[in-house]
């Protein structure tokens, strides 16, 4: 059998985001992708324009399917939309002990557009942070988890610590809405190291789905027998080439390019590097 990952997460019409970005990903990354769709988005590259979730009843059952016949060998969630959604989630989870979870909390979109209640952070971090083999919060998310302010590398590590004491094996804080003009440093925590993933900022506006595109990534190598460490630095290389290879897709926030990395034959991938904090 092919190494088989899933998705939690929510569907975005326009296929740059959420399900879609996701089950592309994990088709290039060479996984069998699979998902449990939480809410449906009606959503282009210029905004969110209605969201409509999906009964508990078969949320459940989307992940019963799935036990009863083609178990994950690593999983991720995404959009969740509220608090209900994530105790739903966490509770089937932990049940049903799917190894390798990923957990990028994701909260707002691009656009501004909340994809998560706000009363909904404290149950993130009750059920979900301490079953999560990683988690992938960008700055702003970090930094609301971790209530704490985010200005500079020391404040990045110091909020990857707290996530880590409140019970998330690994932290990966992103570095995509850092300060930094030259390189986007992604910070990965286990606990007792950190290590700076780093690669150069690309200016461009055609960044959707590059969380969705990057938690994908680290799930499927999981999935496929790698480590945490070896799956981040592998991960960033194809979020590395999907934003340097741009595609024009839409009119606003054009999404990523999910086959990319075909030109990795180019050599592109040894642009991006990692250096002990
Ligand atoms: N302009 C950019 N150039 C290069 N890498 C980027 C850029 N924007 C984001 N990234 C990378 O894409 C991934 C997603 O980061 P981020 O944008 O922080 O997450 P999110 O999509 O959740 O807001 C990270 O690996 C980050 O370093
Ligand atoms: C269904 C869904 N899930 C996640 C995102 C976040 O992606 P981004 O931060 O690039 O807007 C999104 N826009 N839509």
């Amino acid at each position: 059998m092919p190494a088989r990952a899933a998705t939690i997460a929510g569907s975005d019409s326009s296929g740059g985001a959420g399900i879609q970005a996701d089950i592309k990903t994990f088709q290039e990354c060479g996984v069998y992708g699979m998902s449990v769709i939480t809410a449906l988005t009606a959503q282009n590259t210029l905004g969110v324009h209605d969201v409509h979730r999906i009964p508990a009843a078969h949320i459940a059952a989307q992940f019963d399917a799935l036990e009863q016949d083609v178990r994950p060998d690593a999983v991720k969630t995404g959009m969740l939309a509220d608090g209900g959604t994530i105790h739903l989630v966490s509770e089937r989870l932990a049940n049903f002990h799917w190894p390798n979870i990923v957990v990028d909390p994701v909260m707002i979109a691009k656009g501004g557009t909340v994809l998560l209640e706000e009363n909904a952070v404290e149950q993130l971090r009750t059920h979900l942070l301490p079953i999560a083999t990683v988690i992938t919060p960008n700055i702003p998310e970090a930094a609301a988890l971790a209530s704490i302010v985010i200005h500079s590398r020391n404040n990045q590590l110091e909020a990857a610590k707290r996530l880590h004491d409140l019970g998330a094996r690994n932290v990966l804080v992103k570095g995509g809405h850092g300060p930094d003009k030259d390189c986007s440093a992604d910070l990965l925590y286990d606990g007792a190291e950190g290590w700076w993933i780093e690669g150069p900022r690309h200016h461009t506006m055609r960044t959707h789905g590059t969380g969705c595109t990057l938690s994908s990534a680290i799930t499927a190598y999981l999935a496929k027998g790698y480590s945490v460490l070896d799956s981040v630095i592998k991960a960033k290389q194809y979020i590395h080439m999907a934003i340097k290879y741009p595609i024009a897709v839409g009119n606003g926030h054009g999404p990523v390019n999910h086959w990319a990395t075909r030109m990795l034959d180019r050599g592109e991938d040894s642009l991006c590097h990692y250096i002990k904090n």
